[in-house]
């Protein structure tokens, strides 16, 4: 069974794994790190040529990718004056790693100097007009993991966990954009329509399987934290279909111009 509390080594394999990163890509610092979730790849062709690329595996610390050839690639580029880290898929909680693996990435990334973390994902939407491909900005969470990356009586406030500051900047370039909560299930099973009527009763207004121990992690190490949810699905029991993980793909490509757009002006801020 995975341990549900994180690794009190993980700072020191993030320092590890910060240290090769400076080694393989020559970049003394980096400011700002991407996670990008399902359906986000296509996004990142907006940011241009990477600097460097390489497999999350020459660094110590990351396992290869859950499901081979899907992720488990860390990218450098220079966006105008910033140096910006992009990881390419992420470790899940329900890979059962742990969640100090969960936490690994993020923790990397402020070791090797970002002051911002961006954390997006795919997930499945339940508020009403919401639809597939909409990208959503994180106003707050809900853990519904039972776990948190960080070990003792290190009691972390997480008010405005969520950097107010760049989801105005965002709604600033896109004034479209709308607001949710997130809610993290351990998974990796969709949530059956009973708690889907649960989730919302309780305040979510998105459901997903990633983001909320990463974004916990990064504020316990001092970043600010904005987090995009792109909804791919309409949760279960919205719509009477059953989910198919088939509408990732899809409302990533559908969406990944808007979302490279956004991501590409927020970096150069
Ligand atoms: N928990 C949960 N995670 C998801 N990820 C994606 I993409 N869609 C969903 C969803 O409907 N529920």
């Amino acid at each position: 069974t995975p341990d549900i509390q994180g690794d009190p080594h993980a700072a020191a394999d993030a320092d590890a794994a910060a240290a090769r990163l400076r080694a393989l890509t020559g970049a003394d610092n980096h400011d700002v790190a991407l996670v990008m979730g399902s359906g986000w790849a296509p996004a990142v062709d907006a940011l241009g040529e990477p600097e460097h690329e390489l497999p999350v595996t020459d660094l110590p610390g990351f396992p290869p990718p859950a499901v081979e050839g899907h992720g488990g690639t860390i990218r450098s580029y220079r966006i105008g004056e910033k140096r910006a880290l992009v990881f390419l898929g992420r470790t899940h909680f329900y890979e059962g790693r742990g969640v100090a693996s969960v936490a690994h990435g993020v923790r990397t990334a402020v070791a090797a100097g970002c002051k911002t973390i961006v954390l997006t994902n795919g997930c499945g939407g339940l508020r009403e007009g919401m639809r597939p491909g909409q990208p959503v900005l994180i106003s707050d969470h809900i853990n519904l993991t039972a776990a948190s990356p960080i070990v003792g009586a290190n009691f972390v406030d997480l008010t405005d966990l969520y950097s107010p500051r760049l989801r105005a900047l965002c709604k600033e370039i896109d004034p479209t954009l709308e607001e949710g909560v997130y809610a993290q299930f351990p998974g990796p099973h969709y949530e059956t329509p009973a708690e889907i009527r649960m989730a919302r009763t309780i305040g979510a207004d998105l459901v997903g399987m990633s983001t909320v121990l990463e974004a916990i992690a990064a504020r316990e190490a001092g970043a600010e934290v904005l987090g995009i949810s792109l909804v791919t699905n309409l949760a279960a029991g919205m719509t009477g279909e059953p989910l198919n993980h088939e509408e990732v793909l899809q409302a990533g490509r559908d969406s990944a111009t808007r979302m490279g757009a956004l991501l590409t002006q927020v970096l150069g801020r």
